[in-house]
């Protein structure tokens, strides 16, 4: 149905701007809009597959649409129409100038064109193992039975997304032990997280010829776990568990303190992308000596990675990258240690080898110079950890450190469907840095993949809604779903639409709110002022933006109380000893006190101009912080705020979500049948039925990060940002829709450019 009642007036969906269609949907579900034949509510639909409409909620009301129908048809002309009795003024748009993008551009199937190719055959049962295998219902197939059963050497296991890296590589050790008598104690098996591990080691227990006693010898976990277990072993005075500094907020304790030391100022500062960069010179066997600093930020933290490093030796401290490093130490300044070693361990197995960093790389390289077994399973294609010093250079590298390396490809995927596998496929072969190879898939969908174009990101997540809702309905679970995003940033808008959803999700621990940010805090403190002059907390957040020290707070608390003023009018009074300040300030209680009754968005663009929060912002952009710039975020905000008419329901709402952020992330723990919402990073090695990528537009994925290297000659990141749209597409099983939104951050956007080509091959 084309046209419903809105506050009084008639609409017609063509008509409506487009930006308004969430707002009147979400009005629409508390009862704003009616039918105007049968005066029944009436609901508007916002989903991927139809065109927006309105719908009855209760009915299907065939004889209201026949009428609007006959209706609408009789005089477009006339200044008003008569549907069953009643005189309606005639349909007009509800915003005086409709947006630039108004029209509804129907979402399409992804469509390659591509054959699907002829499954493999099982493999010959060629040794009792095998045999063994397919009886209980895992047989392998000639490739992946081919790396199981390799005799001896360095073997680059090239296995493609959903190819069964897991099942080869727990078969790989089971065949080890039952077929070639290889003692467990022999055995090293890296994974990349200790889930893995635990998986792998649940694995290893269905196949007969192992028990927990057996898989107990084996050295199985991370990289970071088996090194520790060798130092702890070896020098156990210092690398005791109650020295480690395990939590993040740890280590920025000791970074700021280093940094009040170099006057760094701790609001200005990102201290948390400071340990990331020590972090990746460390994996990369970077001393504070040697690491080599690119530029003015840099040589910054790593005077401040001078400091932390002498402070956790005197302190007799370490941290997780201590143990890689540690060990590198302990092995290259004791060589018959590292000969014991070598000599125990027969077989190295390592999964995504496409992950391994410097440091990891230099120990295996140790660890494997007697026997030479180094079982290496990865996937170039998926190598999306380069800021903490991953490289698939390593990979790509292989032959050359283990010049006998066999390679074989497992390049069935298992997972996805053809459709699915074709368009991954299409994305993935412009990279250039990468290792020739194709995925084949087992089967057909009904469904191709899809691509939909929603108006914002509100859309976005407004539509994404309406289609779970479908799906849930249907043969789907909760769990069967996820919604992947580049940075946590793009996962505001559907988060606060599943907030306020009866449909249960987690997110990532490390997900912090959007309305916690410091910047958005800032920003919101400006507005919560507006409405409560005595509001402390409100003044404390927005001092930083005044470029005002917290200490003033004390002094303007007192002249409230002395004078009687209004904690918001003590800033005309504060004495800075610079008069340009001085004057800035005078003007904050009248800017302050203007915010009152206007909109949130309009109050937001005010202080953003009167009131220099602008230049705040791009003071703090001086911090080199590659991934969030709060610019950006600023301009997140806006978007959120639209929707909202008045500054209190604006700031009930963000404490709403900033608690339901905690509130999710407690449930984590015990939600087992939930929505996953995950950046791609974290939905590495897992699978969905349904998954939906969020904001495939450049600057978002690709990230404005990777384009501006690539305009300044460094196509690596962006190269590494494909390898992100790849590893979040073959996450899906059968269904995949991947938003392009027209608009993102209130500006007109371009689709991400990894998928032009295939779009535009697909109408
Ligand atoms: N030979 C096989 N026959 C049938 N199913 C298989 C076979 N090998 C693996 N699978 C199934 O394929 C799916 C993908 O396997 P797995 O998760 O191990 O792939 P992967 O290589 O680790 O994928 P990714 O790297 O993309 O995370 C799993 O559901 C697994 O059980």
């Amino acid at each position: 149905m084309k046209t419903a009642l809105f506050n009084e007036r008639i609409i017609q969906i063509d008509q409506v701007a487009r930006e308004e269609l969430v707002s009147i949907s979400n009005q629409a579900k508390q009862g704003q809009l009616t039918c105007p034949v049968c005066g029944e509510k009436v609901r508007l639909y916002l989903g991927i597959y139809k065109q927006p409409h309105f719908y009855h909620y209760s009915n299907t009301a065939k004889e209201c649409e026949d009428q609007l129908q006959a209706a609408s048809s009789i005089d477009e002309s006339a200044a008003s129409v008569e549907i069953n009795g009643f005189t309606l003024p005639q349909s007009r748009s509800i915003t005086a100038e409709p947006s630039a993008v108004t029209g509804f551009k129907e979402a399409y199937e992804i469509k390659t064109g591509t054959e699907m190719l002829q499954q493999p055959k099982s493999a010959i049962h060629s040794n009792a193992f095998l045999e063994q295998l397919s009886k209980t219902g895992t047989a392998l197939d000639p490739k992946q039975a081919e790396a199981v059963c390799f005799d001896e050497g360095p073997l680059l296991v090239l296995a493609g997304a959903g190819s069964g890296k897991t099942r080869v590589l727990t078969a790989r050790a089971a065949y080890l032990i039952q077929e070639k008598q290889v003692s467990p104690n022999q055995l090293m098996l890296v994974t990349f997280t200790s889930k893995a591990a635990a998986e792998m080691k649940a694995r290893l227990l269905t196949f007969p010829s192992m028990n927990k006693s057996s898989i107990g010898q084996m050295v199985t976990g991370t990289f970071h776990s088996i090194f520790f277990r060798i130092l702890s072993f070896h020098e156990r005075d210092i690398w005791s568990g109650d020295s480690l500094l395990a939590k993040e907020w740890q280590k920025e304790q000791i970074l700021k303190m280093a940094g009040r030391e170099m006057n760094l100022d701790e609001k200005d500062f990102s201290y948390d992308l400071a340990l990331q960069q020590i972090s990746y010179w460390k994996n990369s066997l970077q001393t504070p000596q040697s690491a080599s600093a690119e530029n003015d930020w840099e040589k910054t933290v790593k005077d401040l990675f001078r400091k932390y490093e002498q402070y956790k030796a005197e302190k007799q401290l370490f941290d997780f990258d201590d143990m890689l490093t540690g060990c590198y130490r302990l092995f290259t300044e004791n060589p018959d240690l590292a000969q014991r070693y070598q000599e125990r361990f027969h077989h190295i197995l390592i999964d995504e080898f496409q992950d391994i960093n410097t440091v990891q790389y230099e120990l295996i390289k140790i660890l494997s110079a007697k026997h030479k077994n180094v079982f290496a399973v990865g996937d170039d294609d998926q190598s999306i950890y380069a800021f903490r010093g991953s490289s698939p250079h390593f990979l790509l590298h292989f032959e050359k450190d283990y010049p006998q390396a066999n390679v074989i490809s497992l390049s069935q995927n298992y997972r996805s469907s053809h459709e699915v596998v074709s368009a991954a496929n299409e994305v993935i072969k412009l990279n250039k840095e990468r290792r020739l190879k194709k995925m084949n898939a087992q089967y057909k969908s009904l469904v191709s993949p899809i691509a939909f174009f929603p108006y914002d990101e509100e859309e976005e997540a407004a539509m994404i809604f309406t289609d779970i809702g479908e799906k849930l309905e249907g043969a789907f679970k909760p769990e069967d779903i996820a919604i992947l995003y580049r940075t946590h940033a793009g996962s505001r808008a559907i988060f606060e639409k599943l907030a306020y959803s009866s449909f249960p999700f987690k997110i990532d621990q490390d997900a912090e709110s959007f309305y916690d940010k410091f910047i958005i805090k800032s920003m919101l403190g400006f507005l919560k002022l507006s409405i409560d002059e005595e509001d402390q907390e409100a003044v404390k957040l927005i001092l930083p933006a005044l470029f005002m020290k917290n200490q003033i707070l004390q002094d303007m608390k007192a002249n409230s109380i002395l004078n009687d003023m209004t904690l918001l009018e003590c800033f005309a009074h504060v004495k800075t000893g610079y008069s340009f300040q001085e004057a800035k300030l005078k003007k904050v209680v009248p800017v302050i006190r203007s915010l009152k009754g206007l909109s949130p968005l309009r109050a937001i663009e005010i202080v953003e101009k009167e009131l220099g929060y602008s230049d705040f912002i791009k003071k703090r952009g001086n911090e080199g912080n590659k991934l969030e710039k709060g610019s950006d975020e600023l301009k997140d905000l806006k978007v959120a705020a639209k929707r909202f008419k008045h500054i209190s329901d604006f700031l009930e709402h963000a404490d709403h979500i900033r608690a339901m952020n905690k509130e999710i992330k407690k449930q984590n723990r015990t939600l087992e049948n939930a929505i996953t919402l995950s950046t791609i990073h974290r939905s590495k090695g897992l699978e969905y039925k349904a998954v939906y990528i969020l904001g495939a537009v450049d600057g978002s994925l690709p990230h404005d990060h990777a384009l501006e290297a690539y305009r300044n000659g460094d196509s690596l990141p962006l190269e590494e940002e494909r390898r992100l749209l790849y590893v979040a597409m073959t996450r899906a099983q059968s269904s995949l829709a991947i938003s392009v939104p027209q608009n993102r951050r209130g500006k007109r956007a371009n689709t991400s450019r990894f998928l032009t080509s295939l779009l535009k091959k697909s109408r």
